[in-house]
């Protein structure tokens, strides 16, 4: 008969049939094993199971602890087991990990990782997290090639509440990006890795420190040695972690002369003075709120509070209202009470023969066995050298812009840095002692039964459950959280885990790897060609941040603008009017006389171009390009003031948008070749564009780099039909004033060729083949006129 394996610690070492009798006498953990079950590893209280991940510091482990009857469920965990000798060895290890334990225990947010307790014995020290099921958010993103708007939005705004819920704790997290980001099972975001977590005291003090990852790390951390703003880098971050969500990608991830991005200098050159560049499935108002965020000069980025309160956000303003101590009031209140006052500290022991634990009742008395103690710190290091235990001293944080939206970085009360201590706790013979954070007997699963009972909190991006609860409610609980009512979650399955990696993580997010699938609208796009230069290549310039200067297909319809992204992948999204097109609505115009006014011009100009009037339908939708240039105002005020100006925004479902967006391009007829607005002084220049909506991507740009306030163009479709494309006198003329009314584009990105022309040849191409397919009988007639149009503006396109 095979011998059965032996039930063993994580120590290494084998619990002994002493032991374990030893162990169940004082009913601590082990339960009795029976012949025929399965014997696992275990680490203090917990069976050690898969490996979920592998990190810097060692291995990520399942864990859960056993049941204690058969109807308990057990709970289950992430354990990271981090192998002693090797931070012993690295002082800078060190001080990582306690950073996040200590970042950690503070932390109750239903979108920050949950700690449950840090055990340790002589080989291990094990920090046990709940447990989080729904794999690493960037492989979610690569399964996906990219989220749409609605998805992403909710996951942002979870990204925003978390990062403001920590910042308001006093702490920054400033190595935020994909990786150090999962899901649960319910999709909700979930921020960890705190490795570089820090914390802020007083005003007018910045970091000095520059950590985190290249592709995510704002300029300020590495082309100046000046100190930084850490939360304005968290910013900075949440914004490439936005655009990876909606591109797919990562934003400047094309220099072809560093591709991996392995050069940092020349990586940060390329980031501070290439534009922002957007794919045109991108919509103009997260683009916005990107150009915003995305800002090299920190002072120029927005800040969380106006983040939050940026139109793209609306739906989720609910979720984003409620305040950071609502969190530690109300998720605190399911976990078990914390101890009296004289319990602090006070252990409950037992002890197998690998190693002792203790448990201590207060999540704050983390007692841990540091190596911290004695090594002597090299000069370089003692100099970032935490002074509290917990974080560094070279590395506190200015409270400024935000400061009234921040409260002071108490915590329970106290200053973080006074909360921790380290104690040298050994035991008889001389093994290491225990520690343990909080003996917190409730499960993340409660935690995030509270983030999906965030049902009670309509507006909540948390789950789908919430978006359909009455906003009333919402109000309600935002006004008085004490109404809390949280359900209960069933605890994780076993099993409902994701595959374990099996080896680390990349350290940054390329996009190439997910783009080697079938997916032709990513492919597709020439996505360097696109976007515009609103955002200024240089730091110290200022960065226009109050604009919309994408063109962008809109649609009026009903005193609101459809506005459409362009290409393959184009969705609607009904934006208010007054956002959309700014200026243009100056002079306390009803909207609907503006948009008769559009119209009129519109149908006069078809009619001058040789148009059928009646062709116009006045009241349909009609296709306007519209583009405001980025303006010389800089000033962040006035960016929240414009922000509080905008209106309602919903994002439309993508199914209804697909539709709406379909049923705008049925209605386009024509391609007026120039319209000259001159609404309350904004210049409107007329772009062509196809039938297909692929207006020409470059276009968009503001190619001399000024800024040009409202710059509104405004075209309309080129004719569907092939008939109507047929070559006239009419038609060259007409054609010749696409051309002419276009210098800027043809003047600067594309000196040597018309993109245009060119878009505009491939869709006649296009459009070409299928219509000649359904007409057999005309194919050669029409197949030669089909020649001379695209040999017309191939000729075109190489005078261009
Ligand atoms: N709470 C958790 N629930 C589920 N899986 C987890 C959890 N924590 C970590 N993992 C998995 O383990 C992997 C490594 O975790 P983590 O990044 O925290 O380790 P690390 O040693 O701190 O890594 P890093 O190199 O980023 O510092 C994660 O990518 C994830 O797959």
């Amino acid at each position: 008969m095979a011998s059965v394996p032996k039930r063993h610690t994580y120590g290494g070492n084998v619990v002994t049939d002493r032991d374990r009798h030893s162990l169940q006498r004082n009913n601590e953990i082990l339960h009795p094993i029976h012949k025929n079950q399965r014997k696992h590893a275990t680490f203090g209280p917990y069976i050690i199971g898969s490996t979920l991940g592998e990190g810097e510091f060692g291995k990520v482990k399942l864990g859960w602890t056993k049941a204690s009857s058969s109807n308990e469920v057990p709970k289950q965990v992430a354990i990271k087991l981090i192998r002693r000798d090797t931070i012993k060895k690295d002082a800078d290890k060190e001080i990582k990990i306690y950073r996040e334990i200590n970042a950690l225990k503070h932390l109750t947010h239903p979108n920050i990782i949950y700690l449950e307790e840090v055990l340790q014995n002589s080989k291990y020290i094990g920090i046990v997290l709940e447990f989080v099921s729904g794999g690493e958010f960037y492989k979610y993103i690569q399964r996906k090639r990219r989220l749409k708007e609605s998805s992403a939005c909710r996951l942002f705004a979870q990204l925003i509440s978390g990062v403001n819920y920590m910042h308001y704790k006093g702490l920054v997290h400033r190595d935020l990006k994909l990786e150090n980001l999962l899901l649960d099972k319910h999709e909700n975001l979930v921020i960890t890795d705190f490795g570089f977590v820090n914390e802020f005291f007083e005003d007018n003090e910045l970091m000095k420190t520059s950590c985190g990852s290249p592709c995510y790390a704002a300029p300020e951390l590495v082309v100046s040695t000046k100190a930084y703003e850490a939360r304005k880098a968290d910013v900075w971050s949440c914004g490439v972690i936005l655009y990876a969500m909606l591109a797919g990608y990562l934003p400047w991830d094309d220099d072809h002369e560093n591709p991996t991005g392995d050069d940092i200098a020349r990586l940060y050159k390329y980031i501070t003075q290439t534009p922002l560049k957007f794919p045109e499935y991108i919509t103009p108002i997260p683009r916005d709120l990107l150009r915003r965020i995305l800002v090299p000069n920190p002072r120029r980025r927005i800040n969380l509070k106006t983040i939050k309160r940026h139109v793209w956000l609306k739906p989720h303003e609910a979720f984003l209202s409620i305040q950071p101590n609502y969190w530690d009031e109300h998720l605190q209140k399911e976990r078990p009470k914390p101890p009296n006052k004289g319990d602090v500290g006070r252990h409950s022991t037992y002890s197998s023969s690998a190693s002792s634990y203790s448990k201590s009742r207060d999540r704050n008395s983390l007692i841990i066995e540091s190596t911290l103690e004695q090594h002597r710190m090299s000069p370089q290091l003692a100099t970032s050298r935490p002074a509290s235990p917990t974080f560094s001293t070279g590395s506190k944080v200015v409270l400024n812009d935000t400061k009234n939206d921040m409260k002071e970085s108490n915590i329970n009360g106290e200053r973080t840095s006074a909360s921790c201590r380290y104690t040298r706790d050994s035991k008889g013979n001389g093994q290491t002692q225990i520690e343990q954070v909080s003996a917190r007997h409730s499960s993340r699963g409660n935690k995030h039964t509270s983030v999906a009972g965030l049902v009670t909190i309509p507006g909540s991006p948390t789950t789908a459950r919430t978006r359909n609860a009455p906003s009333s409610k919402l109000t309600e609980h935002v006004k008085d959280s004490s109404q809390t009512s949280f359900t209960q979650e069933e605890f994780h399955r076993i099993g409902n885990y994701h595959v374990p990696r099996s080896r680390p993580r990349p350290t940054s997010y390329y996009p190439g790897l997910s783009r080697n699938t079938a997916d032709n609208s990513l492919a597709d796009i020439p996505v360097n060609k696109l976007g515009s230069n609103g955002r200024l290549t240089d730091a110290k310039d200022p960065v226009p941040l109050n604009a919309i200067h994408d063109t962008t297909k809109a649609t009026i319809s009903n005193n609101s603008i459809m506005l459409l992204s362009e290409g393959p992948a184009a969705k609607t999204s009904p934006v208010d009017y007054h956002y959309a097109i700014g200026d243009l609505n100056h002079g306390d115009k009803p909207i609907t006389e503006v948009i008769d006014k559009i119209n009129k011009d519109l149908t006069h100009k078809a009619a001058e171009n040789g148009f059928p009037r009646e062709s116009i339908d006045p009241e349909s939708t009609s296709t306007i390009l519209v583009t405001k240039e980025p303006t010389n105002s800089t000033d962040e005020d006035h960016v929240e003031s414009q922000l509080e100006n905008v209106g309602h925004s919903s994002n439309k479902s993508d199914a209804s948008s697909d539709k709406d967006s379909k049923k705008i391009y049925e209605k386009k007829r024509f391609s007026f070749m120039s319209l000259y607005s001159s609404l309350n002084g904004s210049r409107s220049t007329v772009e062509s564009r196809t039938s297909k909506g692929n207006a020409p991507p470059v276009s968009s740009r503001n190619p001399s780099g000024q800024s040009n306030r409202s710059n509104i163009k405004i075209t309309q479709q080129q004719p569907r039909n092939l008939s109507d494309r047929v070559p006239n006198p009419d038609k060259k003329i007409n054609d010749n004033r696409i051309r002419d009314n276009a210098p800027s584009y043809a003047e600067s990105e594309n000196p040597g060729r018309s993109v245009r022309a060119s878009v505009m040849v491939s869709t006649l191409r296009e459009e070409n083949r299928s219509e000649l397919s359904n007409e057999g009988n005309n194919v050669e007639a029409q197949t030669s006129t089909a020649r001379k149009v695209l040999n017309f503006f191939k000729r075109r396109s190489m005078r261009v």
